[in-house]
């Protein structure tokens, strides 16, 4: 299949393009490189040592005989993406090319517009290169489970049937996003929606939670194909960026009472999930919604996990209750409906010591590129 993986530069986007490629797909790479751009502008860096994009596809060339193109595009400029959707004619477009930090979002006004602009303008330019160009393709769409916030009755895939003064109807699953860049997820959704209900096109939106771990096969071909790993304040999520402190000996720090409960899933089965949504497209017209996680765990649970791992590597790291940064319920009920891609075929690859401990061991080779100034979180809703 010819795919472009967009994005495919960053965290989901670089292993899901690898593995794609692995598979024997036609992979295609367009990413502006602003991920490695935010880190200059925060002053921060990936853990690992990552390579340019242009030497790690070449790495894999030579260690797979598989060639990766890539363009050098922002989905912002409309004629140049329409101009690879011509030259590639893709039947899938993996679409992972958007600012994904709630807390970048939310550190000032420009943040924030820049955050929903490049989100939903860029998202709503791939519609239209799809309905002009390649009315077939098939859109995967990372979308994110934090649309529907934490409502207190289960959350369902996408829709939910309601019965209303005697009268019923499946319409969209109540959206509470908790952050302007969750928000720009639920303004792409209304957008994929409605596009795929006038032009006919074909959608899936992966509800994705938070991904974990670091490594999947493809890497093993050689260390410069190593994926990024984020720690900071701002692009580093719970479980990894708990690891990540535990590696530098720094306290682990829970937001508030870290009751918050969120959807989790490993990294590698992020590009499993995206590789069965390519193999089973949603029919034309057919805005499909997928959540993409395996496990629900609170913030604190993680925490311990991380603490009695790095314990038995003779790691005595604290867990800090710090007051949070972030206007969040950290009391409440959770519990999400993750069937659609198990039943296409997902086996989910579950979060076990051993996941932690080789994340963890990871974390301690690279430990001295941390920049110990940019663990604590600096950005607040308030
Ligand atoms: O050091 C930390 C970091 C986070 N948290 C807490 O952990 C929870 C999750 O925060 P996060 O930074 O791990 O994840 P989040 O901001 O929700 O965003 C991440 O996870 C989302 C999936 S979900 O959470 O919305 O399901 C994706 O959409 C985003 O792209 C990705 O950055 C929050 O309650 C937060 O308060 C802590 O307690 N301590």
């Amino acid at each position: 299949m010819r795919i472009i993986v967009a994005g495919g530069d960053g965290f989901c986007g670089w292993p899901t393009a690898l593995y794609l490629s692995k598979q024997g797909h036609d992979v295609t790479i367009v990413d502006n490189m602003v991920r490695r751009k935010w880190d200059d502008e925060l002053r921060s860096n990936s853990l690992t040592p990552i390579l340019p994009l242009e030497e790690r596809v070449k790495l894999w060339e030579e260690k797979t005989g598989k060639k990766i193109a890539i363009y050098d595009c922002d989905l912002m400029h409309y004629d140049f993406l329409k101009e690879i959707f011509k030259q590639v004619q893709p039947e899938a477009f993996v679409h992972f090319a958007e600012q994904r930090s709630a807390p970048y979002s939310m550190i000032d006004r420009e943040h924030a517009v820049f955050t929903q602009t490049n989100n939903v303008v860029g998202n709503l330019n791939v519609l239209y290169a799809i309905k002009e160009v390649t009315p077939d393709c098939h859109l995967i769409k990372l979308g994110t489970m934090g649309e529907y916030g934490q409502p207190n009755i289960d959350i369902e895939e996408g829709y939910i049937k309601i019965e209303h003064k005697g009268r019923e109807d499946v319409l969209p699953f109540p959206k509470q996003p908790g952050s302007f860049y969750h928000l720009s997820k639920v303004h792409d959704s209304h957008n994929i929606q409605f596009a795929c209900k006038i032009w006919g096109i074909r959608a899936t939106d992966l509800n994705q939670g938070i991904v974990y771990g670091l490594h999947t096969e493809e890497d093993e071909y050689d260390e410069g194909l190593i994926n990024r790993l984020d720690y900071d304040g701002v692009f580093g999520t719970a479980l990894n960026r708990f690891i990540i402190q535990a590696a530098i000996g720094h306290d682990i720090t829970v937001y508030g009472s870290g009751k918050q409960t969120r959807a989790f899933l490993n990294i590698k089965d992020t590009i499993r999930c995206v590789e069965i949504a390519a193999e089973n497209p949603a029919d034309k017209g057919e805005f499909r919604v997928f959540n993409q996680f395996t496990e629900e765990f609170s913030v604190l649970e993680l925490a311990q996990k991380v603490q009695k791992v790095a314990e038995a590597k003779g790691l005595n790291i604290g867990i800090e209750h710090i007051e949070n940064p972030r206007i969040e319920k950290e009391e409440h009920y959770y519990k999400a409906v993750n069937t659609s891609l198990i039943d296409l075929g997902l086996e989910p690859s579950l979060l076990t010591d051993d996941h932690i401990s080789r994340t963890l061991d990871t974390a301690l080779k690279y430990k001295d590129r941390v920049l110990k100034e940019n663990v604590l979180p600096n950005v607040t809703w308030k």
